[in-house]
């Protein structure tokens, strides 16, 4: 059977049943919408394929009749556009205005269409002007009024509106005559990104391997809940809190304490009206004796830094079974203290804590001192990884200490590590009010002095400890040793910095150490902002994934839809017509042998234009190969919004029926 004589049998050229007949009634009674924003930013670029206004006459040169158009696309091997050489592409050529009756039959096979290559990256970068518009918003441009035309018995459509007309678009500073971008796309890793590939860089469209990998284990920590089996008494809420999650094993020996004399757990809770996630620190069987050091617990949860953790609220609750004080901090996923990090023992790597074994062994004093220095040259931690910990550190002890507060907990257990080797004091405020000295104290200033000092000294301490591996080699009669040690293996910088930390002769400053850290604060700072330029890359690739995941919801909701307001044609009729063909266009094409073509940046740049509206033309085709659409990509968005804004209020309206 000859398609074409049944599709131009009708008076008007289209079958009245047709998809495009309904497709056509809309264009004919669609109020034109404002055109002046997008017309306006439009007017001064030229794109490739500016579409001129003109109308076609049956003499004008690019004027194919539709008849061939078809035709050559039912063969078995129809090459639509090498048969065409100026159709090639998704860009029709200048002129190439006009629509092509649609046939009434809807096969269900996809269209044979040769696949073009992959858009170069420059062609996805510049192909068309982007209309700087906000894109949530419907196009305002499209007013497409349908003009028909009848030359040697085959039917023509095409706009006759200011569709045509658009050709450019300003988006250059005035002044400027340069092109911006065609529409919003990934640009492609910035070349100072690619520089630091190997320190985690990635070139792909998605977010880095590594990154991905760490962010799905922090979001599976947050998410996880306990085995109730497992934990039988955890109370369902405590406070403003629930899904209380433990930490760590709960203590159950009284014997084990570990905050003066107190027993302590930790839990991963979330607050029930915010839903974020906190971390408790439960302090068993405490009874807060005097409220004056909640003054100190308001001075803490003021503090904010990048090197602590911010300590949230403090309440006291029997909810235990105990009366317990609660302190209610950030939660952290995937933490790990100091001290599981660096001084566990390692059974598989033989790692032994070389200052453990005892001195008074029958052995000689050098024996034992070589043996240490033999295990620390092997074992030792990078110097750099080391003031990379100084830095964050003094930062924090920095801020706490001006804040008129002292950290009192600087102790490799009170001490976490996240990824990139980022550093928190984890336990601040607990002493202040567990001790609660600070608030009966005659000279409260002098008191939080002798702590800061006191902060400093356990600072020393730690350094001493990871220089060495070893929280013993901080042991009095293990620290001329242990400096020994620092002296043989690492800088007389860190030497000096310890020594001035555990020198009780004078009375210290945490800026003190500033100058003894020196130009490390520019290698620290370096490191840090070459992270932020591969994270922010990171995120410019997610941020287009994210545009384009929304788009696609737009059209999932559109294609295919069952039935909508009763009608079952819906989503096969009028503009969504054109969208279910668009996305045969995106999705669906097949090479000449039937093999499914999945080309990504053919998705991307076709998404992109989608998003953006640019005035280029696509070619359409019907699944059964007869007919061709010719519409703009500004069209197809605007079919896209108009029909996502109608499912969007009728859900609305059913809501508000409900
Ligand atoms: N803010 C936080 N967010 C997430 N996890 C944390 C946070 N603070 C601590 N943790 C984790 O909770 C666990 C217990 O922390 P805690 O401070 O009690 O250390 P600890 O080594 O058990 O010390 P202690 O022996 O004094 O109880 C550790 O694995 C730690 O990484």
């Amino acid at each position: 059977m000859d398609h074409h004589v049944y599709v131009y049998t009708t008076p008007n050229g289209v079958p009245q049943e047709s998809k495009l007949a309904t497709y056509m009634n809309r264009q004919s009674t669609s109020t034109p919408v404002a055109t002046t924003n997008l017309t306006q930013s439009f007017s001064k670029i030229s794109i490739g394929s500016p579409v001129t206004s003109k109308k076609v006459t049956p003499q004008s040169p690019e004027f194919v009749p539709s008849t061939r158009i078809v035709g050559s696309s039912t063969s078995a091997s129809p090459n639509f556009f090498n048969s065409f050489p100026g159709l090639a592409g998704t860009t029709p050529g200048p002129g190439y205005t006009r629509g092509v009756v649609d046939s009434p039959h809807s096969g269900t096979v996809s269209p044979h269409l040769t696949p073009q290559p992959s858009p170069p990256p420059h062609a996805i970068n510049n192909c068309s002007p982007i209309p700087h518009v906000a894109l949530e918003k419907p196009i305002g441009t499209v007013a497409v009024a349908a003009y028909q035309e009848n030359v040697g018995g085959t039917t023509y459509f095409y706009p006759t509106s200011a569709d045509n007309s658009i050709t450019t678009n300003d988006t250059s500073v005035p002044g400027n005559s340069s092109i911006t971008s065609g529409y919003q796309v990934y640009p492609g890793t910035p070349s100072h990104v690619t520089a630091l590939k190997s320190r985690g860089g990635n070139s792909s469209f998605f977010i880095s391997e590594d990154t991905r990998m760490d962010i799905l284990s922090r979001n599976a920590l947050t998410l996880i809940q306990p085995d109730p089996e497992q934990f039988p008494d955890l109370p369902q809420e405590v406070d403003n809190y629930h899904e209380l999650c433990p930490l760590e094993p709960i203590p159950t020996n009284p014997l084990q304490k570990a905050h003066l004399g107190y027993q302590a757990s930790m839990y991963k809770a979330t607050h029930v009206k915010t839903g974020t996630r906190h971390c408790l620190r439960r302090i068993h069987g405490f009874r807060l004796q005097n409220t004056k050091c909640m003054t100190y617990v308001d001075m803490w949860k003021k503090l904010i830094h990048s090197n602590i953790v911010q300590l949230k609220e403090v309440f006291t609750t029997k909810t235990f079974g105990d009366n317990s004080m609660v302190f209610v901090y950030d939660y952290h996923p995937g933490s790990e203290t100091l001290l599981t990090k660096h001084f566990s023992s390692d059974q598989l790597n033989g790692y032994v804590d070389p200052f453990a074994t005892d001195p008074s062994a029958p052995r000689p004093y050098s024996h034992h001192k070589n043996n240490i220095l033999r295990h620390q040259q092997s074992n030792k931690l990078p110097e750099s990884l080391i003031w990379n910990y100084i830095i964050q550190l003094t930062s924090a002890l920095r801020i706490i200490h001006a804040a008129g507060l002292a950290c009192r907990s600087l102790d490799p257990t009170k001490i976490i590590l996240t990824v990139g080797n980022r550093l928190r004091l984890s336990c601040l405020g607990v002493m202040d009010v567990i001790m609660n000295d600070t608030s009966t104290a005659t000279n409260p200033l002098a008191l939080v002095q002798h702590y800061q000092q006191e902060d400093l000294t356990a600072l020393g301490k730690l350094v001493l400890a990871l220089a060495c591996k070893s929280t013993m080699a901080v042991q009095r009669e293990n620290i001329s040793t242990a400096l020994e040690v620092v002296n043989r293996i690492y800088t007389t910088d860190l030497r000096n910095l310890i020594m001035y930390l555990l020198s009780q002769q004078q009375r210290r400053s945490v800026t003190d150490l500033m100058p003894m850290i020196g130009a490390r604060f520019y290698t620290q700072l370096d490191n840090v902002q070459s992270r932020t330029d591969v994270l922010e890359n990171e995120v410019s690739k997610e941020m287009e994934n994210g545009r384009l995941f929304r788009l696609l919801v737009k059209l999932g909701t559109i294609n295919e839809r069952p039935e909508f307001n009763m009608d079952g044609t819906w989503s096969e009729t009028g503009d969504r017509y054109m969208l279910k063909l668009f996305r045969d266009y995106v999705f669906h094409q097949v090479t000449e042998d039937g093999r499914p073509w999945i080309d990504m940046a053919h998705v991307v740049q076709c998404l992109n234009k989608l998003d953006t509206g640019v005035p280029e033309k696509v070619c359409l085709m019907s699944r059964d190969e007869q007919s061709i659409l010719v519409v703009s990509y500004m069209e197809l968005k605007h079919c896209l919004e108009q029909s996502f804004d109608e499912v969007l209020n009728a859900s609305v309206a059913t809501d508000n029926v409900t």
